[in-house]
């Protein structure tokens, strides 16, 4: 059992009591809420007769229904405008503040949460989304909860946890210009599997974590989920804290320098004891992208489709799937694989820092011919905030669409969707089958400039020969 991390203390705080189940029944401090996962529970809610305890600790955006074109309301399409209206009806009755469209707040709920300075250390949250472990970037211990937990957590602020074990992954060195955190986790997942981290929290720690700006924390935590962990944090330092400063939702003047002592003291000891450790180092990873239907079926992308043999048997039905699935071979390269769709965007990489990096490779190039490539902020003010440095106008002059914010593509809940057999090359974190759109669309997960650059050369490339 993990004794004096992070995850330790700040679970100890938060629980309430041990349930006769043996479970943990924990006080989450911040409930995030959107548009998918939240309409029953509030009838569940109704039903039972119920109130919201803590309407405070709920905070509301939408993000997969909105259309990133035309966002005049009502919604062309009707399910998308009932699911809006039902969040505006539910929020407003239960005295929820909601970040609706033209908010200038509005934006991917794991974007606007930190963004708004709500998402801070040491706290409990949790909302109805698998990629809930973003926010653990702030050293918070946030996951994704179901439908039936929204309800839970609505009418008592409170979940039944089976507390996790502590895999503490540190990764060390520089990394090679060219290299991300999109390709730090992508690396680690392909390690450690889609399933590795069952069971796990995952703390990621060393210095090259510890030189990664917030942004590529949350890059980082954001796909802990896809690696099989339910949530994965960073210790909060003094990069946390001066992401923080000034933030709406964030402590202000004497409160804050308090808040900092607290938040120090929520780091993993020194001598914390971990259930398992395991190590990389940051010259092994290369620029990677997936080539499967799976996060975990990621290469390096100077190297070729692995041999079939290379996997254990039980893994071999899966990888067979994928060579069928994506039409592509073992022992193909996937420099040059042809893409036809390009979305930068996401939760995963949405962010200013992601538009910047992409927009380096866009500026004075052109997407290639036939490609559709466009670019998604994650929320209205990172979009904003772009077009204040001018990356809009670079990703025009190079021939992406600059689109209003939200997940988009990522899972094409919304009008952007693939068509038949189209490949993208997605700065997203899900790579399933049918995943954008089309049943039977195929995606390739990378970095931002890694896609950026796809749009340019109209295939599979390596951003690395442009350093
Ligand atoms: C719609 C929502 C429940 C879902 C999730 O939980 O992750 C979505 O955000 C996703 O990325 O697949
Ligand atoms: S951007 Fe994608 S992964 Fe993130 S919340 Fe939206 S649909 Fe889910």
């Amino acid at each position: 059992m993990s004794k004096g991390t992070l995850f330790d203390k700040v679970w100890d705080l938060h629980a309430v009591t041990t349930l006769p189940s043996g479970q943990t029944q924990l006080f989450i401090g911040l409930h995030l809420i959107h548009e998918v996962t939240s309409p029953q529970a509030f009838a569940m809610l109704r039903d039972l007769n119920l109130q919201v305890m803590f309407p405070e600790r709920t905070v509301a955006t939408v993000d997969h229904i909105v259309p990133t074109e035309n966002q005049a309301r009502p919604f062309a399409d009707n399910l998308a405008e009932d699911m809006i209206v039902a969040l505006e009806n539910n929020t407003q009755t239960n005295d929820i503040r909601f970040f609706n469209v033209g908010s200038g707040s509005q934006g991917i709920v794991h974007v606007i949460a930190p963004e708004q300075g709500l998402t801070q250390p040491g706290m409990t949250i949790a909302c109805g989304d698998s990629h809930t472990s973003t926010h653990g970037a702030f050293g918070a211990i946030s996951f994704g909860i179901g439908t039936s937990q929204v309800r839970d957590v609505l009418a008592t602020q409170t979940l039944s946890l089976e507390k996790l074990k502590v895999r503490r992954i540190e990764v060390n060195g520089d990394l090679a210009p060219g290299v991300y955190a999109k390709d730090v986790i992508l690396h680690i997942i392909r390690t450690l599997g889609a399933k590795g981290g069952a069971g796990y929290a995952y703390e990621y720690a060393g210095s090259t974590i510890e030189a990664m700006s917030m942004e590529e924390r949350m890059t980082l935590c954001n796909m802990s989920i896809e690696g099989g962990a339910r949530c994965g944090y960073v210790n909060p330092d003094q990069v946390t804290y001066d992401y923080l400063r000034d933030r709406k939702f964030a402590p202000t003047g004497d409160t804050f320098t308090q808040a900092i002592d607290w938040w120090e003291s929520l780091r993993s000891d020194a001598n914390a004891e971990y259930d398992d450790a395991v190590v990389f180092d940051a010259k092994d990873i290369a620029p990677t992208v997936t080539w499967g239907i799976s996060p975990d079926q990621a290469i390096g992308v100077d190297e070729a489709i692995p041999a079939l043999a290379s996997f254990t048997k039980d893994e071999q039905a899966l990888i067979q799937e994928a060579y069928t699935y994506m039409d592509l071979d073992p022992g193909q390269p996937m420099l040059g694989t042809p893409i036809d769709v390009c979305f930068i965007g996401s939760c995963t990489n949405g962010r200013l820092s992601d538009l910047r990096e992409a927009a380096k490779v866009a500026q004075g190039r052109q997407v290639a011919q036939g490609i559709k490539a466009f670019v998604v902020s994650g929320s209205e003010q990172v979009k904003q905030q772009a077009e204040a440095e001018g990356l809009d106008k670079i990703f025009l002059n190079a021939g992406f669409e600059w689109r209003e914010p939200g997940c988009s593509m990522c899972l094409a809940m919304n009008p952007d969707k693939l068509q038949g057999r189209q490949i993208s090359a997605s700065s997203s974190n899900r790579n399933f089958k049918g995943r954008q759109g089309s049943a039977s669309g195929r995606t390739l997960l990378m970095s931002p400039a890694m896609v950026a650059l796809a749009a340019i050369n109209g295939k599979v490339s390596d951003v690395r020969q442009l350093a």
